[in-house]
């Protein structure tokens, strides 16, 4: 499904160039639910970034089901990552004058779907994420655990084959935490979703399929 081959990213800064991944192979199966753990500054969301196609790698290649993403630009590029990927942020990135339900719609209005197509699939997803009740609530009249349920419906408003989640409940304490892993579990089963999430609990790493060890920009084995 995914394979990464030998990933680098630099930045420049004032000080000169950060090297922040150092040649990252990965390769991820279909289905399959892998953690991304390691301390911070290792390079996780940097990592993420270019497996969502948020961001270009220094040098390296990511392709998804055999397709080269990096060789993609313009309108492509954009309809691989509304289509393709689903992407659920730490900080939700939820838009605050919207509602609930507005915010999931977007993904599917920006895919040019109509108000009469993309209503009904986002009522559904935020019923699936427990939310039915809280359709017409502004993020900042939303708990943490629940504003993110509304990110992890967005993320999945255009049926992505994959799921990014970078710190899915790096605001939340300890029993939200537990839920958001349990509605993602439920995800995974209900549809043939592949997921990478990036979590600073190794309790809720291995939860999941398999636990990549992110070190100084390498996957360590
Ligand atoms: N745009 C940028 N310009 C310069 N340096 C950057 C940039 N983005 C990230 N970095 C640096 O790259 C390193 C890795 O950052 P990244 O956010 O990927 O780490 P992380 O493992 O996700 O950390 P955390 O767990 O704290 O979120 C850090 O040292 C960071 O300062």
């Amino acid at each position: 499904m995914i394979e990464a081959q030998g990933l680098n990213k630099s930045f420049g800064t004032i000080d000169g160039r950060v090297e922040v991944l150092r040649g990252i192979d990965l390769r991820i199966e279909r289905g399959e639910r892998v953690g991304v753990v390691g301390t911070s500054g290792a390079g996780k969301t940097t990592l993420m970034h270019i497996l969502g196609a948020l961001d270009r790698p220094t040098s390296g290649t990511v392709r998804f089901d055999g397709e080269d993403i990096f060789a993609l630009k313009g309108a492509p590029l954009d309809g691989f990552r509304n289509r393709t990927v689903g992407f659920v942020f730490q900080f939700h990135q939820l838009l605050p004058e919207f509602t609930a339900l507005e915010n999931v719609m977007m993904p599917a209005l920006v895919a040019r779907k109509s108000f009469r197509e993309a209503i009904p699939m986002a009522t559904k997803l935020l019923g699936e994420v427990g939310l039915g009740h809280r359709l017409k609530h502004k993020p900042g009249q939303l708990s943490g655990g629940e504003q993110q349920r509304v990110a992890i419906a967005r993320a999945l408003v255009m049926s992505p084959r994959v799921l990014l989640a970078d710190e899915p409940t790096g605001n939340l304490d300890s029993g939200t935490s537990g839920d958001i892993f349990r509605l993602l579990d439920e995800i995974h089963q209900a549809r043939e979703l592949t997921m990478v999430v990036v979590t600073h609990s190794e309790t809720l790493a291995g939860r999941l399929d398999r636990v990549l060890h992110m070190v100084d920009g390498r996957l360590a084995s």
